[in-house]
């Protein structure tokens, strides 16, 4: 299957961005050999003047205008690659993409002057060098590379008809073959570059996965224990540098063991699933952490609450729940799901192992008082 095929929007995306990126990083590589290859042109040209002066035609002045042109612009456009604040920004592949469009411009003026001056000889190599060059830094975006190769490729075909030599045709089939190269040349690389993206893809999708599964709870999807441990001890520090409050309601369903004998093992799954929905519409922000502690029991991290607010977000699990009106007929308590709640407020000094302990105490106390309550932690005297 080909990799326009098998792309997904993501995918699409990601590739895009990374092209983005690639080309201002091996663009700027390439407008290095183009300053190289300017000067060397100048150096020529200075050194062996005479290289020029046959023929009718030797626009030798095109040749120097077009050669300092070419400096100018691949240095300025380096210097603004290598200073721009964001390296990512957009803007910076537009401007590489036109600098290249621009480049070939004055190449193909370049060999225009050598074929019309018939300084024909070093026109096949040149070009090659230049276009395979850009070939190793382009390949990856099929548009920027043909903006740049494409006007010097014509220009040079164009030419060598227009001004015969006795080598025309051989150049003419070399022109060919070097463009027959160029492209399957284009194709193998670029088909090793996506390969690469789509690999690196997979493993950070890999990555995503596994991580989602090391902090969620498979049943109810919301946090697991080990993730609610980790935030936690990230809120209990804030607080020691803060003046921040911290409160955790640590919840368990009433005679849920009744429920499952009941109802079965499967509905007790769903049961748990709907409490876990009951206690993330009763959380207030994406601060709050809702958590599966274990078995039928839940923790809800509330991070910035006062003991007030923490009753208030017990207050509303109690009404959610009675809402959905979970029947329970085995409940010695009520005919529908109920759920006990320990409110413990943390204050600095205290550890999570700690404060985890106090909710428990103060959810012993709920259930000690008849369950389907709430009560806050009081420490014994
Ligand atoms: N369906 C289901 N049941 C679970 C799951 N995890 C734990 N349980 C059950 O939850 C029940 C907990 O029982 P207990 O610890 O006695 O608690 P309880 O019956 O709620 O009693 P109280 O907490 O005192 O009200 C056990 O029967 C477990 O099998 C689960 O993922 N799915």
């Amino acid at each position: 299957m080909s990799d326009r095929r098998k792309a997904c929007p993501d995918f699409d995306l990601r590739l895009s961005m990374i092209r983005q990126h690639a080309i201002t990083v091996s663009g700027t590589w390439f407008l290095w050999i183009n300053i190289l290859f300017s000067a060397f042109i100048l150096g020529r040209n200075y050194f062996s003047p005479e290289s020029l002066a046959a023929g009718p035609h030797h626009p030798r002045h095109l040749l120097e205008i077009s050669m300092v042109l070419i400096l100018a612009l691949s240095a300025a456009v380096i210097f603004i690659l290598r200073m721009a604040p964001d390296q990512q920004a957009p803007w910076l592949s537009k401007l590489t993409h036109w600098t290249m469009f621009c480049l070939s411009g004055l190449w193909a003026l370049c060999f225009y002057v050598f074929i019309a001056s018939g300084d024909v000889r070093i026109v096949f190599p040149f070009s090659a060098l230049l276009i395979f060059t850009a070939l190793i830094s382009l390949y990856f975006d099929g548009r920027v590379l043909l903006s740049f190769t494409l006007p010097v490729w014509i220009v040079i075909l164009v030419c060598n008809f227009v001004y015969p030599t006795t080598l025309t045709a051989l150049n003419a089939i070399l022109y060919v073959l070097m463009a027959a190269l160029f492209e399957s040349g284009r194709r193998i690389l670029r088909s090793w570059f996506v390969l690469a993206i789509r690999r690196e893809q997979e493993n950070v999708d890999l990555i995503n996965q596994l991580k989602l599964l090391a902090n969620r709870d498979p049943l109810t999807g919301i946090a697991n224990r080990r993730s609610f441990q980790l935030l936690l001890e990230k809120e209990i520090q804030r607080l020691q540098q803060t003046n921040a409050e911290l409160t955790l309601i640590m919840l368990d369903v009433d005679h849920f063991k009744k429920y499952n004998d009941r109802y079965g093992h499967q509905a007790g799954d769903e049961c748990l699933i709907n409490v876990a929905r009951c206690l993330e519409s009763a959380a207030r922000n994406t601060q709050d952490v809702v958590a599966r502690f274990g078995g039928e029991e839940f923790i809800m991290l509330l991070p910035d609450t006062s003991p007030q607010q923490a009753v208030a977000i017990a207050e509303r699990v109690k009404m959610n729940l009675q809402a959905l009106g979970m029947e329970h007929k085995s409940s010695p308590i009520s005919p529908f799901v109920t759920i006990s709640q320990g409110i413990a407020n943390c204050v600095k000094g205290t550890s999570a192992i700690r404060l985890i302990a106090q909710a428990d105490a103060a959810l012993y106390q709920a259930k000690e008082a008849g369950r389907n309550r709430w009560q806050s932690y009081q420490p014994e005297d």
